[in-house]
């Protein structure tokens, strides 16, 4: 019979919310963030025979995020970078480590009041092992629409096809994204601005023959004008907005008035990505 034995695990403490604040000037600002530590190396003892003795504790990975945060946070990639090397520095037997962050942002609302601004939730992750480090950056619940400049048609139809070709329909997205850093010792802040406003510059100028397509486009833009990206993941909802029969009631609807679906929604994934050599 196969030997048991213990695979690919990692543990640590998920969704540590950290608020900081930075009293500097009577001008204070705020990081808020949410922060997952998750830990990889020799922990085959304590999972085969419960024994802790390699087992950083969670509650002192999470304590450890506080007391990082004391010196500033700054750009949430630098603060996971501190954590990581932290992490896998102070112990031999913890040879990696994935750390994820989501951040919100604060609008000012004076110098010391801010309003939650909704338009996005910044991502950011760092992914140790031994010497290989990966930093990825995203953002999250970006909610987009276009009221026209969207086709979808020239697709093939059998028996269970019952959906009309468009060539006028409206396109609505939740964007996901999380691009990955070639190099380090970026502007972090800097870049995650830049890369945003592209990606929603684009989503708002591409005529769209597919979401597919748009998704293309978008990350395509990005490795085109940051070289310093490798990669670019794009997780897109296609939410349906379905054009409302008026007929019954005596009325035409020349693409005014829609019925917004919240479920089933189409997913549209793909990574788009440089090819070397
Ligand atoms: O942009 C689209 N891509 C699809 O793959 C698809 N499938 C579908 O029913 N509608 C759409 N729209």
């Amino acid at each position: 019979m196969a030997r048991i034995v213990l695979g690919p695990n990692q543990y640590g403490k998920a969704e540590v919310r950290l608020v900081r604040v930075d009293r500097g000037s009577d001008r204070h600002t705020i990081a808020d963030l949410n922060i997952t530590t998750q830990l990889r190396g020799d922990f085959t003892a304590c999972h085969t025979e419960g024994d802790n003795g390699h087992v950083v504790p969670t509650d002192t990975q999470k304590n450890t995020v506080y007391a990082f945060a004391r010196d500033g946070v700054g750009a949430p990639e630098d603060f996971l970078l501190r954590l990581a090397r932290h992490f896998t520095s102070a112990h031999a037997w913890v040879t990696g480590a994935h750390l994820s962050a989501e951040q919100y942002s604060w609008q000012r609302l004076g110098d010391h009041s801010f309003a939650r601004a909704g338009r996005e939730t910044r991502t950011a992750s760092v992914e140790v092992d031994g010497e290989s480090v990966v930093v990825t950056a995203g953002l999250k619940d970006c909610t987009v629409l276009k009221s026209t400049d969207s086709e979808f048609h020239g697709f093939p139809r059998d028996r269970y096809t019952t959906l009309p070709e468009t060539s006028d329909r409206i396109l609505a997205t939740n964007v996901t994204a999380a691009w990955t850093y070639g190099r380090d010792g970026l502007d972090y802040d800097a870049t995650y601005a830049g890369v945003r406003d592209l990606l929603l510059e684009t989503f708002a100028a591409h005529h769209s023959l597919a979401l597919q397509q748009t998704i293309f486009a978008m990350g395509e833009a990005v490795l085109e004008r940051y070289d310093e990206i490798e990669s670019v993941n794009l997780a897109c909802p296609n939410k349906h907005h379905f054009l409302v029969d008026l007929e019954p009631f005596g009325l035409d609807n020349p693409g005014e008035v829609f019925f917004a679906a919240d479920r089933p929604y189409g997913l549209i994934q793909a990574t788009v990505l440089r090819e070397h050599g």
